[in-house]
């Protein structure tokens, strides 16, 4: 018999409301081991809200997440032994070396003796502070602090990792050090949820990715799927002869058309169809009446697909 394989993350029909704000509204996905996933929405989507549910740090209004395939409702204690949550900030520690720190977390979690210290070592290892085991934490960069709170959150050596925004504010070079640690951590078997408001940030990070805004599911999908997508949505610009305001109302009254500006006689649109269908609205802005000089398009980048996805989608 096959069995179906667990996820190691799951989010059942999630819901978390303060007073009538839906932060979480009805969100389910699975993430599996040795998985990336990114979690992409703007700013007060709902990702950090149902990162700290997964983190047992907040509860549910309704729904179930799950870790390992134990909930975060009826099993707190051991979803906490299984998880690493890394929030999107990192506090200021006074006279505390890296050393230290990482070993105050370690005790934390239960480690004793030689399994404490080998525990330190290798995520000192693991993430590239080794040489700064001596620095206090204060005087680190962003880049460094970053590593250290990826370290502190793989201290017990949690099968899945949640990262709050991680790639925040990290030069290029300290994003790339990172998307190699992340590497290394999916090929180490562990399933990791990766949140960000740009999209572009996770593509080359992320097998799969969900895009949420305004606490709801927009899509799922692997960044592919999700950017196959921009086969079939392009922005049109065109021309025509004599008063474009006309050929404005026209194209206003097509589903297939959004976001219609119109500057200096040229009139930009978004298409959703795909080139068949570009050619087909050619034809019939002509057939129209419309004397068209000029009609172009460019396929949207993701980011601009993610714009699409998330522009005015949920009311
Ligand atoms: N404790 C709280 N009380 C009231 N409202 C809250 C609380 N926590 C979050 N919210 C609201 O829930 C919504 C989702 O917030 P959340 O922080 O989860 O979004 P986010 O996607 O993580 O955004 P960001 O990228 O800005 O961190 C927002 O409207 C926020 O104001």
């Amino acid at each position: 018999m096959i069995q179906a394989r667990q996820p190691m993350i799951e989010l059942k029909n999630l819901h978390r409301h303060f007073g009538k704000t839906r932060a979480v509204d009805d969100i389910s996905f699975e993430v599996y081991a040795g998985e990336v996933f990114g979690y992409i929405g703007p700013n007060g989507a709902g990702k950090t809200t149902s990162m700290r549910i997964l983190a047992t740090l907040d509860e549910p209004t309704s729904g179930d997440a799950f870790v390992d395939g134990f909930s975060v409702v009826d099993d707190p204690d051991r979803v906490r032994r299984r998880l690493g949550f890394m929030p999107d900030y990192f506090g200021t520690y006074d006279n505390v070396n890296v050393r230290e720190y990482l070993d105050f977390f370690a005790r934390a979690y239960g480690l004793r003796g030689t399994e404490r210290r080998t525990a330190v070592d290798s995520v000192m290892d693991f993430t590239l502070l080794d040489t700064l085991a001596e620095k206090p934490i204060n005087g680190l960069s962003k880049g460094m602090k970053q590593r250290l709170c990826l370290g502190r959150t793989m201290i017990h050596d949690p099968a899945v990792l949640i990262l709050d925004e991680p790639a925040a504010g990290l030069d290029p070079r300290a994003r790339i050090e990172l998307r190699e640690m992340i590497d290394r951590l999916s090929d180490l078997g562990k399933a990791v949820l990766i949140s960000s408001h740009i999209l572009t940030e996770l593509a080359e990070l992320c097998d799969r990715v969900a895009i949420i805004e305004q606490g709801q599911l927009l899509a799922t999908g692997s960044v592919e799927e999700i950017s196959g997508h921009s086969e079939t949505v392009s922005r049109v610009w065109m021309r025509v002869l004599g008063n474009p305001d006309n050929l404005v109302d026209w194209l206003g009254k097509r589903t297939d058309i959004t976001a219609i500006t119109l500057e200096a006689g040229k009139i930009a649109c978004t298409h959703e169809g795909g080139q068949e269908n570009q050619a087909v609205l050619l034809r019939e802005v002509v057939e129209a009446g419309f004397r068209v000089l000029e009609f172009s398009s460019k396929v949207k980048s993701l980011e601009d697909v993610f714009l699409f996805v998330t522009e005015g989608r949920v009311q």
